[in-house]
């Protein structure tokens, strides 16, 4: 095993978990995901997955009596979109998915046309380009508001947004490199942020994301946050000096996927394979390998890598033939030069 392990359950549609966010009592979405990390949880995190594992196992009567006081007792916050497109589009389908939260608690500031009809087939109500009035209207609209542009559009977004903002607002930014202090700096006095840097897999429920909250953040707004992103795949918080190594293997990781997938496609069909099965078989292959590390084990810790690699390695075999050429070909290294090269880019960017 590698290294002391720990299992953690994703959260469960609890009611703890609901009020601890006053997010949501709906009925959406599965809840099913499953998770294990041996990365320290933090204490919030202890808390509310102590909550959640005593709350196992109550009767439907309970839940629904639950559920009724809760409704009476906690609006559901409100959660608005500054930049709805690949990211933030992942972020609003994976919520949606998990059941964190239905369409009609979310919204979204847009600028173009096909973003506008988009948002408007998910259910969201729609505003428009935030530095034209559209960031007063979701200012008013929403509790969380998520930053989801590019960083060179963050600054007119957050001049436009800055004077909407209240004491209810809690403002989660996603943009790569942009630092706690350079968006504080442009918010009120006090306002409580929280820097986010998820992937693109939330989309489907298997985004891996890293969070650190600002100076003026809450424990209750950390419950929140970790209950949004780990409804929608792995979450953990971080310093914020490992944010840019956290946006240069996450955040942009899963393009390093998608071309390995892609050439590991390619060498099948030379190989003879034909496109839709070389590519089926590809990225199954990443997937389930993926998988045994996060779970082989079967007891919800980490397996080390090498370890798992060995397993598929036959003396005199194919594979050791295959591992040979890669190494030949510097794979480890330029992994690792990706990963640090697009770590040191983000932090130019803030
Ligand atoms: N893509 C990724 O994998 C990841 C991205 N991020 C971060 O997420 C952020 C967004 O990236 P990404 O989703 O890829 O970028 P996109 O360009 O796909 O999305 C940004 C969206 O913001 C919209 N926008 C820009 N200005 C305004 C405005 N004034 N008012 C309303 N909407 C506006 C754009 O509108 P229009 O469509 O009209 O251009 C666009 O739809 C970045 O900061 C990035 O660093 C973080 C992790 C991963
Ligand atoms: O390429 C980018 O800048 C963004 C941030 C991480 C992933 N995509």
């Amino acid at each position: 095993m590698w290294p002391a392990q720990e299992s953690r359950p994703a959260p469960r549609k609890s009611t703890v978990s609901r009020v601890a966010l006053g997010l949501v009592r709906s009925t959406y979405g599965n809840g099913h995901h499953e998770l294990h990390t041996s990365i320290p949880e933090t204490e919030v995190e202890q808390q509310i997955r102590g909550a959640e594992d005593s709350q196992a196992g109550p009767s439907d009567v309970d839940e629904q009596q639950e559920e009724e006081e809760e409704a009476l007792t906690f609006r559901p916050d409100r959660i608005g979109f500054i930049g709805a497109g690949q990211m933030g589009e992942a972020l609003i389908c994976g919520f949606i998915r998990a059941g964190i939260c239905s369409p009609g608690q979310l919204c979204a500031s847009v600028r173009s046309e096909e973003r506008r009809q988009r948002m408007l087939s998910l259910g969201l109500q729609v505003f428009g380009d935030a530095t034209l009035g559209g960031s007063a209207e979701l200012a008013a609209a929403s509790d969380i508001i998520f930053l989801g542009v590019k960083p060179q559009y963050l600054d007119g977004v957050l001049e436009a947004l800055a004077p909407h903002i209240t004491p209810r607002h809690l403002v989660v930014s996603i943009a790569a490199g942009v630092r706690l202090a350079s968006l504080e700096g442009r918010l009120p006095e006090g306002t409580r942020v929280i820097r986010v840097m998820p992937n693109t897999p939330c989309l489907i429920g298997q985004a891996a994301s890293a969070y650190v909250l600002g100076n003026h953040a809450t424990n209750e707004d950390a419950a929140k946050i970790y209950m949004l992103l780990s409804s929608a795949g792995l979450a953990v918080s971080v310093e914020e000096r490992m944010m840019d190594a956290v946006t240069g293997l996450s955040g942009s990781g899963p393009a390093y996927v998608f071309l390995a997938i892609e050439a590991m496609a390619d060498g099948a069909v030379a190989a003879g394979l034909p496109r839709d099965k070389a590519l089926a078989l590809a990225a199954q292959t990443v997937s389930g390998a993926a998988r045994m590390v996060l779970e082989g084990s079967g007891d919800g810790s980490l397996t080390h890598p090498a370890l798992l690699k060995d397993r598929v390695t036959s003396p005199a075999g194919t594979t050791i033939v295959g591992l040979a050429e890669l190494e030949a070909s510097g794979l480890r290294g330029a992994l690792i030069r990706a990963v640090q090269a697009a770590a040191k880019r983000s932090e130019t960017l803030g």
